[in-house]
């Protein structure tokens, strides 16, 4: 999604060609952020910051979305582990939002690690 103001449809996200493949993570996050200001209907990302659980429902995502993963490894399912890892890199963006982290923070903690 380019436009992170877009309004949400909570079904469907069409992909969007103009974002270039190194900015991916960069547009999701951007995407989360809003989410998390403006809280719209029908945007699963704002349902996660609201939820009744609190933090616990995107750290239970995490929990299957980290079990789904490893399940698709051991099976040898490419597809699927490409799908799960998907979800799993989300949600832990969710958790960094949540906690007032960004994408700085994961990348210079890598790049320290050189
Ligand atoms: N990248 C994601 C993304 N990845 C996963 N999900 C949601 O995370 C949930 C995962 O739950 P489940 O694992 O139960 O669902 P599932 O994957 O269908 O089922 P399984 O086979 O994994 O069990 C689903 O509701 C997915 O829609 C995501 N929801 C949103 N985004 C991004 O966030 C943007 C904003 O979305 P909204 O907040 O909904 O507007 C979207 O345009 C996307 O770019």
């Amino acid at each position: 999604m380019s436009d992170p103001d877009a309004e949400p449809d909570g079904v469907e996200h069409a992909a969007n060609p103009d974002v270039p493949s190194e900015a991916v993570l960069d547009e999701l996050f951007a995407t989360i952020e809003s989410r998390k200001a403006e809280l719209p209907e029908g945007s699963y990302t704002a349902s996660l910051f609201t939820h009744e659980k609190g933090e616990n429902a995107v750290l239970e995502k995490l929990g299957e979305e980290s079990t789904e993963t490893i399940l698709a490894a051991k099976d040898d399912d490419l597809d699927e582990l490409t799908y799960e890892g998907a979800d799993l890199v989300y949600h832990l963006l969710v958790l960094f939002a949540m906690k007032d982290l960004d994408l700085d923070d994961l990348r210079d903690e890598l790049r320290d690690r050189f």
